[in-house]
């Protein structure tokens, strides 16, 4: 199966929480695909963020671009059924935050959504095959969850070989996305291991120019990956 067309998502998580509305758009004009929508409830993770409510205030603003809703919540199933309803388009959590991983991702299937997997950095791939006709998306951790700006682990570039060949073997068209330290730098390398869909914060909302930032994250995602 061709590899899927290059996602740029960007983490709002990075962006000027003070005037969301307008960074948001401004990222979006400036190239991006998606926005990738961080939730985090000082419980799962060490950090307290958004909700269901501001995913609806982008929506009324006018955002009409995919938004990716990365779940680092516990539990996960009455969030997510409140983020569907405020117009999300993925929905991606963490197995290990849900006793029922199986039913949550076909909860998110009908409420209307894209479901997903996250898969920290220490945390094995094994349950995807037994889900695996049932993701839309497959996201690995390259940070461990909680905060934007942190470093890139290594160690994911490996992991994600291992899960392009678990979605390859499939037969699905199943994106296969990286959070965590993704930079102009580094792109080019992620991209070869197979990621399709890059969620970048710090790199892009810190830039003082989006649109530059992004075409140069495109262009090394295409040399590394074409010929
Ligand atoms: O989910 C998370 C962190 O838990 C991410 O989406 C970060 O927000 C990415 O930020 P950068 O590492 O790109 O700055
Ligand atoms: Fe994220």
């Amino acid at each position: 199966m061709p590899r899927q067309t290059p996602v740029i998502a960007p983490s709002i998580l990075s962006a000027d929480f003070a005037r969301l509305g307008e960074d948001t758009a401004k990222v979006l004009a400036a190239g991006a695909d998606w926005v990738h929508f961080d939730v985090m409830d000082n419980h799962y993770v060490p950090n307290l963020t958004i909700g269901p409510m501001v995913c609806e205030a982008l929506r009324k603003y006018g955002v009409t671009a995919p938004i990716d809703v990365h779940l680092m919540v516990e539990p996960v199933d009455a969030l997510a059924a409140s983020f569907a309803k405020a117009g999300a388009t993925y929905i991606t959590f963490h197995p290990e935050a849900t006793r029922h991983v199986d039913r949550s991702l076909q909860a998110i299937r009908d409420a209307g959504c894209k479901p997903g997997l996250v898969f920290n950095p220490a945390t094995p791939l094994e349950v995807l095959k037994y889900v695996i006709d049932k993701v839309d998306l497959v996201l690995l951790m390259s940070v461990n969850p909680g905060f934007g700006g942190q470093s890139f682990i290594p160690s994911a570039l490996a992991k994600l070989r291992e899960a392009r060949a678990i979605i390859d073997a499939s037969g699905r068209e199943i994106r296969l996305e990286i959070d965590g330290g993704v930079k102009v730098d580094n792109i080019g390398e992620i991209a070869a291991a197979g990621a399709d869909s890059f969620v970048a914060g710090s790199a892009i909302f810190n830039s003082k120019d989006y649109a530059a930032t992004i075409a140069k994250m495109r262009e090394a995602i295409a040399s590394a990956t074409q010929g």
